[in-house]
C-alpha cells in the first residue's frame, strides 16, 4: 500500500527485489491502470529489525522513536525489554519506555521499582494509565508523539490496542482480556500497521507484533556492552581493552555489579542478562 502526498492510498506491487518496501518506507512509484508499481525504495534513515538464527524480520523503516509499552500487569520481562532497547540503540533510534496501568497501585509500584535502573541509565520512563475512564499521563504521551513517527512495541496485554484506539479515531484495534486462547498462541495483532493520529498527517503510530521473540543475532557479542549504557559506563575502567566483562581480572564492570554484599551501579539482573545475551550471540553463526 502506497500513500501519496495528498493522502490517496493505492495498492502497488514491487518491481523486482530492489523495490521491496516496508512500512515507513518512502518510494518512487508509477501508476498502472488502477493499481501501481513501486520502482524504487528511497534510502532509509534507519531500519528497525530483529534477527534470529534463521531469518531477519523487519519491523519498520524511517522511525523517529520506539515506544516500548509495558504494564504493571502482566509482569514484564526485563530480558525482552533489554533486547528491544539494544535493538533500538544499535540503529540509533531513541527508545522510550511507557509503563501502563498506573491505576493498579501495588503491581505498578513493583514494576516501577524494577525500572529504576533503566531511569538511572538515562532512558525515559513514562508512567501512564490508558484506561478509558479517566486515565493519567495522556498529555505527556501526546506531547511525546506529536509530529513524529513512532513504532509501538510491547508484550501481549500491556495495552497496545488500547493505546491505538485511544489515539487513533476509528482505528478499532482489537482489545481483549488476556485469555487462555492467547496463551496458547493466538494473537490478536498479526501484521504491521501504520496509523495517522491527526488529520494533518504529521503524527504517526506503527503497530507491530513480534516483541515476544526478539532475536539480536545481528549484533556482535563484543558490541553488546556498548549498547547497554550501565555496562558501557563502567567498561571504561577495565584493565583490558578487549574485556568481555565475564571473568577478566581488573574488570570495571564486574566491580560494579550490585549484590547482597556489595553496592554497585549495575543491577544483578542487568549483569545476568548481559551474560546470557553474550553467550547467545557467541554461538556459531551460519
Ligand atoms: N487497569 C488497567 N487496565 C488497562 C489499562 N490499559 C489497558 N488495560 C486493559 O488491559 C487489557 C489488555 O489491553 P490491550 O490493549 O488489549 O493489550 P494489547 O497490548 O493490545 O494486547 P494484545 O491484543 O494481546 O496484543 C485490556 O483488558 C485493557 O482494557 C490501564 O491503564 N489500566
Ligand atoms: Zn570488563
Amino acid at each position: 500500500m502506497v500513500e501519496t502526498p495528498d493522502g490517496t492510498r493505492l495498492i502497488c506491487h514491487p518491481r523486482g527485489k530492489k523495490s521491496q518496501a516496508l512500512v515507513g518506507d518512502r518510494v518512487q512509484w508509477q501508476a498502472s491502470e488502477d493499481e501501481g508499481t513501486i520502482e524504487r525504495v528511497l534510502p532509509r534513515k534507519n531500519l528497525f529489525y530483529r534477527q534470529d538464527e534463521i531469518r531477519t524480520k523487519s519491523f519498520a523503516a524511517n522511525l523517529d522513536q520506539v515506544l516500548i509499552l509495558i504494564a504493571a500487569e502482566p509482569e514484564f520481562s526485563e530480558t525482552q525489554l533489554t533486547r528491544a532497547l539494544i535493538a533500538a540503540g544499535a540503529e540509533r533510534i531513541t527508545p522510550v519506555i511507557a509503563l501502563n496501568k498506573s491505576d493498579l497501585a501495588v503491581p505498578f509500584e513493583r514494576a516501577s521499582k524494577r525500572l529504576e535502573p533503566y531511569r538511572r541509565m538515562g532512558y525515559r520512563v513514562l508512567p501512564m494509565s490508558l484506561r478509558a475512564d479517566g486515565g493519567a499521563g495522556h498529555g505527556e504521551l501526546t506531547e511525546l508523539l506529536a509530529g513524529k513517527v513512532t513504532l509501538v512495541l510491547g508484550p501481549s496485554g500491556a495495552g497496545k490496542s488500547t493505546l491505538i484506539n485511544l489515539l487513533v479515531p476509528g482505528a478499532s484495534a482489537l482489545t481483549g482480556e488476556i485469555s487462555q486462547a492467547l496463551n496458547s498462541g493466538k494473537h490478536t495483532t498479526t501484521s504491521t500497521t501504520w496509523y495517522w493520529v491527526d488529520a494533518e498527517r504529521s503524527t504517526a503510530l506503527i503497530d507491530s507484533p513480534g516483541f515476544q521473540e526478539f532475536g539480536l543475532h545481528h549484533i556482535e557479542p563484543m558490541q553488546l556492552a556498548h549498547l547497554m549504557p550501565d555496562i558501557a559506563q563502567e567498561a571504561t575502567a577495565c584493565k583490558f581493552y578487549n574485556c568481555s566483562h565475564l571473568h577478566e581480572p581488573g574488570c570495571g564492570v564486574i566491580a560494579q555489579v550490585e549484590s547482597a554484599t556489595q553496592a554497585g551501579t549495575i543491577s544483578a539482573s542487568r549483569y545476568r542478562i548481559y551474560g546470557e545475551l553474550f553467550a547467545e550471540l557467541s554461538q556459531t553463526r551460519y
